[in-house]
């Protein structure tokens, strides 16, 4: 083959290579949300590295950030950067819902995650008509399925603009922004009056509060007298042991990777939840058996995550995608394995579900 024809097929086969890793696997759970059109959030280009580095060092020590009250009341502002550094990585790997579903056999991650979300609504009985408040709402994939599995209105709360941005974008798109509403505010202390809501739901997201006493709080004074409010909570479970120095190490890095401000263990939530005034109608660890692991999603990932922190590098090194993301990848590239040996050991839990009711008889 003449010098020629070999440099035309090499650039051929290399730019094939680089549609399929950008365009064709790059473009991951979500149409839509493709490598080529990562952000970080509403971040410009020459901070993302700044607001990592300061990520970095207020999470570094987890419990700390939330056990002196000037650094616990900086933790709304910090967990916003986060959302800013993650929130496109997020849609692009994992898809519009940011959470974790036990698997279920035979059916898709994408299914398993929507029954997980139905199953909020089955329990708040949630009918057409019934306003909820979606606790911690992100880009708005809880929200868009409950809305559609009951016929209720939601309005979601979430302290990261440029989530309400995609959630509002999202819901146009489904054609369900008549019925879901976005709102930009922080969940410690909502912009909403009081026993305005039928209903109220967080998914994986009052973790983020230094003290949960004060996000259900406030979701006992929105909600009506007699209406139920369920919880996904991420906690330790009762085998985790202080004095173990891997558990210690998994729950660190889970703290850190995730923006908490220290987790809670599973027997604190339901004390808190009656402390504020609510009655504790049923509390189980969604991820125990018969259910099928949670984690198996993230293990089963790792071509994918060979592929995406590839495609990130390409990205940053064109431009395409700002300086930081590597970083920032990376970073949730080991947050990934401290969760699955989280979940493994049986230290962590994602899902334990609290079911609550505001009494009757309240004010
Ligand atoms: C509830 C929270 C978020 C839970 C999950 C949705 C996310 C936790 C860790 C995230 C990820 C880890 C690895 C990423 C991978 C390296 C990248 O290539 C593609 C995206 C990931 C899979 C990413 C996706 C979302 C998570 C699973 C917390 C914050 C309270
Ligand atoms: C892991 S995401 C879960 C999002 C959504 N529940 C889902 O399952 O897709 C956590 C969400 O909580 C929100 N959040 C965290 N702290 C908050 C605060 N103080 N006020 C409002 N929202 C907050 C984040 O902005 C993010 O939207």
């Amino acid at each position: 083959m003449e010098a020629a024809t070999m440099a035309w097929t090499a650039a051929a086969v290399g730019m094939a290579l680089v549609y399929w890793f950008v365009w064709v696997m790059g473009a991951a759970e979500v149409k839509g949300k493709r490598a080529v059109d990562l952000k970080m959030g509403s971040i410009t280009n020459d901070k993302v590295k700044d607001k990592y580095t300061q990520y970095w060092s207020f999470f570094r020590r987890p419990k700390e950030t939330a056990t002196t009250e000037a650094s616990a009341e900086k933790v709304p502002a910090f967990v916003d950067t986060f959302y800013n550094l993650v929130t496109d990585i997020y849609e692009w790997g994992w898809g519009q819902s940011f959470h974790f579903s036990p698997s279920l056999p035979g059916r898709s991650h994408r299914e398993a995650t929507r029954v997980h979300e139905e199953r909020v609504a089955d329990l708040l009985q949630a009918k057409p008509g019934h306003r909820l408040l979606d606790v911690g709402c992100g880009v708005g994939g809880p929200m868009r399925a409950i809305a559609a599995h009951s016929g209720s209105n939601v309005v979601g709360i979430t302290i990261n603009e440029y989530q309400v941005n995609r959630a509002r974008a999202h819901n146009r798109k489904a054609g369900l922004d008549s019925r879901c509403e976005v709102v930009c505010g922080n969940f410690l202390s909502m912009p909403f009056s009081d026993a305005s809501f039928d209903g109220a739901y967080s998914i994986e997201a009052t973790c983020h509060a230094p003290r949960l006493q004060d996000v259900y709080g406030e979701v006992f004074r929105v909600l009506k007298p007699g209406g139920l409010y369920v919880s996904y909570e991420w906690v330790t479970t009762s085998l985790y042991r202080a004095d173990n120095p891997e558990h210690v190490e998994a729950i660190h890095g889970i703290e850190r990777g995730d923006a908490l401000p220290g987790l809670r263990r599973q027997d604190e939530i339901a004390s808190i939840a009656k402390e504020v005034g609510f009655e504790v109608l049923k509390e189980l660890d969604l991820a125990l058996p018969p259910a099928l692991p949670w984690w198996t999603r993230l293990k089963m990932g790792r071509i994918a995550y060979w592929r995406n922190s590839l495609v990130v590098r390409v990205l940053t090194m064109l431009r395409i995608a700002p300086k930081g993301v590597c970083e920032v990848h990376e970073m949730l590239y080991e947050t990934a394995q401290h969760l699955t040996r989280g979940g493994e050991t049986g230290i962590f839990t994602p899902m334990h579900m609290v079911l609550l009711r505001k009494p009757v008889e309240s004010k």
